[in-house]
């Protein structure tokens, strides 16, 4: 699928939709008084600082010609107390604020990873994790900015220009009309430049999406990648989405700083425009103090302007970065419980495969009208070419992925109907990838069943034969392993995984490959505790190695879409077809 590659741009130009922004308002409603409290910082911190040239223009115009120093004092410590006040206040708004936009990102984090687990293995097949993570990480701190802080300067430099205006009409409306005529020269700017420049950190967005994908996938794939010495390659691939990286934020920064020095320019202009109506056309009836009073007023009106043009490009993006958000909130959580799912009471482990179909991507099916019935207790081994099924076969039982056709039904309950909580709990996995979480070897083990005694976990690892060689760690049990376990071998890994998967004591137990990396003489000894273990329990085991499932009570050939053959390991032989030529070709070997 086009989505799930490294050096695909996501589409980011969407049109606004005030939609995602009313629904971002459920996170900001639930910080509504911190923000009032804000702006009220923030007018008080804005008011006392537009007090200054005012205080200025009266001191020039009036307290120094009179020679009132008393008055000339008196507005000089205004004037610091009103530093002061502006200086407090704004910080006190910064403060507020930046605990509100951690907020967000807390609540919006929480409410996404709670989601993503329970997204279907579908979700995660479909897409890189680097875009998974940009959206969680990147995405998620852009917005919070926007939505907390955005939100509040939106606000705060509205009142800011409207007291900038009452303030600069109130010294002169001539020179203020004088002023304001460059605002529309400056919207013109505005509306040529903003849309390159959204599209250009869009662009920027993009790029670096698709620089941690690529980065994810290459940390995983790392030794595979210096096993066939393709680092020359990756650098290559890596250096091109780098160089895409920096080329989309040289040019984002150029159309940035455009906005900056067309701004730059006009105030420039508006202000010597201002000087000169002032000094030149209305003359004597223009005192000095007022000129430098309303040019101090005339730099700063155009500040919240451009803060406006930045503010909007802001929402806009934050628009498209909400919608990535809330459409991978969206994402429907397919394997869900059915609205009138019931509990799947305890179980003796009768499984039953009724007509069942099934297709990854809807096209292409993978079974078909797949039939079997495995009574409780009994021991089933799966074993055929690679890409047959057998995997498939399993995970539906477990129903990690929606059936397209037919019914998988647990001691006659459908499992499509029962809760993914009462059926899973009820179930012992273990998958091809054994992955080990960080953490120690007791935690690992402890993964799936949180109050199993210190005793019930070494008695789990006993029997899997983890024991020896976890006690001959430096820790024993409380020995960390790296994520993925990287400082176990592959045998241990899936040992761990082995004693994590019987201690949740399942009533069905499906073993991928269990003992696929377990040398002979461990898997022996293994094979002795599970046949113990596996009393009283149904079970579904996959094997490429067939003298690990030869006890089984019964054997299935899954190929061309369904079971070619079914029987025990004698029967299978006696009719010398599939099973026998892949059992003799093996002890051949
Ligand atoms: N997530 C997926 N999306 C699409 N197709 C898939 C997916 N997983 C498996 N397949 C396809 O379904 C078929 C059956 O895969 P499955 O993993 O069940 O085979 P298997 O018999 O367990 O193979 P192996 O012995 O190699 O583990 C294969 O052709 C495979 O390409």
């Amino acid at each position: 699928m086009a989505r799930n590659r490294f050096d695909v741009d996501e589409n980011l130009e969407t049109p606004f939709n005030i939609k995602h922004l009313l629904r971002a308002g459920t996170y900001i409603g639930r910080h509504k008084k911190k923000m009032a409290l804000s702006l009220v910082y923030s007018a008080v911190s804005a008011a006392a600082a537009l007090v200054g040239p005012l205080l200025v223009q009266r001191g020039i115009n009036v307290s120094v010609p009179n020679k009132d120093w008393r008055e000339l004092i008196l507005l000089s410590v205004v004037m610091l107390a009103a530093i002061i006040t502006s200086i407090m206040f704004g910080r006190a708004r910064s403060k507020n604020m930046i605990s509100v936009g951690q907020d967000i990102v807390y609540d919006i984090r929480k409410d996404l990873f709670a989601h993503l687990q329970k997204l279907p293995f579908q979700f995660y097949d479909d897409r890189p994790h680097g875009k998974i993570l940009t959206r969680v990480i990147n995405y998620i701190n852009s917005v919070s900015d926007a939505l907390s802080n955005g939100i509040i300067n939106f606000v705060l430099e509205i009142f800011n220009l409207i007291l900038i205006a009452v303030f600069m009409l109130i010294c002169d409306v001539r020179l203020s009309l004088v002023v304001m005529a460059g605002v529309p020269l400056l919207l013109l700017v505005v509306m040529i430049i903003k849309p390159a420049q959204r599209r250009a950190w869009q662009d920027v967005s993009n790029k670096s999406s698709n620089l941690n994908a690529y980065l994810h996938e290459s940390l995983d794939g790392m030794k595979i990648t210096q096993a066939f010495t393709r680092e020359e390659e990756n650098a290559e691939i890596y250096d091109r989405l780098n160089k895409n990286c920096y080329r989309t934020w040289m040019k984002a920064q150029y159309t940035s700083n455009l906005i900056w020095v067309s701004v730059d320019n006009i105030s420039v202009w508006v202000v010597g425009a201002m000087y000169i109506v002032g000094l030149t056309v209305l003359g004597p009836s223009m005192q000095i103090g007022t000129i430098i009073a309303l040019s101090s007023y005339a730099w700063r009106f155009w500040q919240p302007l451009l803060n406006l043009s930045n503010l909007y490009n802001t929402f806009i993006n934050a628009v498209a970065y909400l919608e990535r958000i809330f459409e991978m909130m969206d994402e429907p959580v397919t394997v869900d419980d059915a609205p009138d799912a019931t509990e799947l009471p305890p179980i003796k482990g009768q499984v039953t495969f009724k007509d069942v179909v099934f297709s990854y991507d809807g096209t292409v099916n993978v079974l078909e009208n797949f039939n079997l019935n495995v009574n409780p207790g009994e021991s089933v081994a799966l074993v055929g070419p690679t890409g047959a099924g057998k995997t498939t076969v399993v995970n539906l039982i477990s129903r990690f992925y929606n059936l397209t056709g037919g019914q998988v039904l647990l001691d006659g309950h459908d499992i499509s109907k029962v809760t993914l909580h009462s059926l899973r709990s009820q179930m012992g996995i273990m998958l091809q990838d054994s992955f080990i979480f960080s953490g120690t070897i007791m935690d690992n083990i402890r993964y799936g069943r949180l109050d199993a005694t210190d005793e019930e976990v070494i008695e789990a690892a006993k029997t899997v034969c983890a024991h020896e060689f976890i006690s001959g760690m430096e820790g024993g049990y409380n020995t960390q392993v790296n994520e993925r376990g990287s400082r176990l071998s592959q045998g241990q890994r899936q040992l761990v995984a082995f004693a994590r998967t019987l201690l949740s004591d399942p009533k069905i137990l499906v073993l991928d490959e269990a003992t696929s990396s377990i040398d002979a003489k461990t898997e022996r000894l293994v094979q002795q505790g599970l046949n113990a273990l596996l009393k009283g329990r149904t079970s579904f085991i996959i094997a490429h190695r067939l003298s690990t499932i030869k006890n089984c009570d019964r054997i299935l050939y899954i190929s061309d879409k369904g079971i070619a053959e079914m029987g025990s390991h004698k029967e299978l032989l006696e009719r010398k077809g599939k099973y026998y030529q892949l059992y003799t070709a093996q002890v051949e070997d």
